[in-house]
Formats: structure tokens, C-alpha cells, sequence
């Protein structure tokens, strides 16, 4: 079976210094796949690498087999790769249904299988993104991300400086991308809400992959050793 995504080796630099020491990534079709690690360990370098919104300047990026190391961002996107960014991003002034037409691209995921799986969505439609909750935000940025039908989904920290109910909304929506067979990559802190939607985990450590295994297979020693703090 040909990965849908392949990271081998990579190396990038943020100037003089460098973030990914030789990282290694893979995620098949149909897998969710959990990014892990402290702080400033290089999952989100690994993620603007992965949709090539970072240089790299050593090893390789695939998507679908096909080498994708030396592609424009916009040329990555179109061939699948959905990023729900860090801090949601969706665009303030723009109403609700505007921000997902913006993102939409032809596929399964339209405004109404959208506003289906987000109501919360459809009951906003005409208001301005600026004006949403946190939750509500985060889910018009998931949302936008649909619009473009990804072949891969990438969260980053999708759930963070949520309230716990508004994180709980988060996870299920998730649950159910990933129920109806999405491919997923998702970067994430809490183990215990990863461990039920990720089929795998990849920990980092100072810009490479130490461990990668079952989430079920993670340990209280592993979290200790690689995640605590
Ligand atoms: N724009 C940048 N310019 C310079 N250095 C950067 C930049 N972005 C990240 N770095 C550095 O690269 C390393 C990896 O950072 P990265 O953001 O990928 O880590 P992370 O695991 O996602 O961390 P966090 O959980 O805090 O988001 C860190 O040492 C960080 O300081």
C-alpha cells in the first residue's frame, strides 16, 4: 500500500538554526496519526514542512507517492493537504458562509454536508467570524479545511484554550472524520484525549521521531520520559 504521506529524513531551518534533525513521518490512507511531544520539540515545523510552508532543506517530503519536497504550498493544498493552523485563522471580517465558500473546492464536503456536521455553523451563517466563540471558531476553521476536501486533515493543538465541554465538541467532531474514514494528523498535548481517536502515535524529540508505536501502546513510563514535564 503507498503511504498517503511520507516525511523521510528532513532537515529544516528556521536562519542559522536548525529544527528537524533528520525527522521521519508516515501516515497511511485512512490513518490518524497523533503528533506528540513538549514544547518546541518541531511538530508544527514538522506540519509547514509536510504542507510545504517550510523549506527543507535535506530529505523528503511524499504525498501519494509522488515527491512533493519542492512544491509551492498553494500546489500542496490542491493535491489534498488540509491544515487546520494553529490559533484557527479563519478570516475575522468575513461571515461565516463566506469563510467556507472562500475555502471550497469540489469534493464530497460542501456548505451543506458542512453546516450538517457543524449546525453550530449553520446557525451562524450570516454572522462575522470575529464575533464566534473560541469553540465556534475552531470549528469554522475545521470546517474551512473540509470546504477544500482534503485527502489529509492536519490539526494543529485543535482543542487548545478551549473550555473542557467546548474540547469534548472538538474530539467528537474528530471522532466522527476519522469513523467515516479520513486521514488524519493531528498534533496534540493530552494523551488521554488522543488515545481513543489515534490509531498511532510519533513522539518527537529536539527535531526527530523517538518513538512511534499504537496510542494504545503508550506507557505511563513513555509519557514521563518524552511528554512530561
Ligand atoms: N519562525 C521561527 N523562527 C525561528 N525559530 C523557530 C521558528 N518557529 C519555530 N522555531 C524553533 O524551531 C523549534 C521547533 O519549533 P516548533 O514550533 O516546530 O515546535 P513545537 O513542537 O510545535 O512546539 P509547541 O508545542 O511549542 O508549538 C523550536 O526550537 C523553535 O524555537
Amino acid at each position: 500500500m503507498t503511504a498517503l504521506a511520507e516525511v523521510e529524513g528532513i532537515e529544516v531551518f528556521y536562519g542559522a538554526s536548525q529544527a528537524l534533525f533528520g525527522m521521519d513521518l508516515t501516515i497511511q490512507p485512512g490513518e490518524a496519526v497523533a503528533l506528540m511531544g513538549r514544547n518546541g520539540m518541531g511538530k508544527s515545523t514538522t506540519i509547514r514542512a509536510l504542507c510545504r510552508m517550510q523549506p527543507v532543506a535535506k530529505g523528503s517530503v511524499r504525498f501519494d507517492g509522488r515527491d512533493i519536497t519542492a512544491l509551492p504550498s498553494f500546489q500542496a493544498a490542491r493535491l489534498g493537504i488540509g491544515l487546520v493552523p494553529e490559533g484557527r485563522r479563519c478570516f475575522a471580517t468575513l461571515t461565516v458562509t463566506e469563510n467556507l465558500i472562500a475555502a471550497a473546492r469540489p469534493g464530497q464536503w460542501t456548505l451543506e454536508t458542512v453546516r450538517a456536521f457543524f449546525p453550530r455553523l449553520a446557525e451562524r451563517s450570516a454572522q462575522q467570524a470575529s464575533t464566534l466563540s473560541g469553540g465556534e471558531q475552531q470549528m469554522l476553521a475545521i470546517g474551512r479545511a473540509l470546504m477544500t476536501n482534503p485527502r489529509l486533515l492536519i490539526l494543529d493543538e485543535a482543542t487548545e484554550g478551549l473550555a473542557p465541554v467546548i474540547r469534548a465538541e472538538i474530539w467528537a467532531a474528530i471522532a466522527r472524520l476519522k469513523a467515516q474514514g479520513q486521514s488524519i494528523l493531528i498534533v496534540d498535548k493530552t494523551v488521554k484525549e488522543l488515545k481513543p481517536i489515534a490509531d498511532r502515535c510519533v513522539v518527537l524529540e529536539r527535531g526527530r521521531a523517538v518513538w512511534t508505536g499504537a496510542t494504545t501502546a503508550i506507557t505511563p513510563e513513555i509519557e514521563q520520559r518524552y511528554l512530561g514535564i
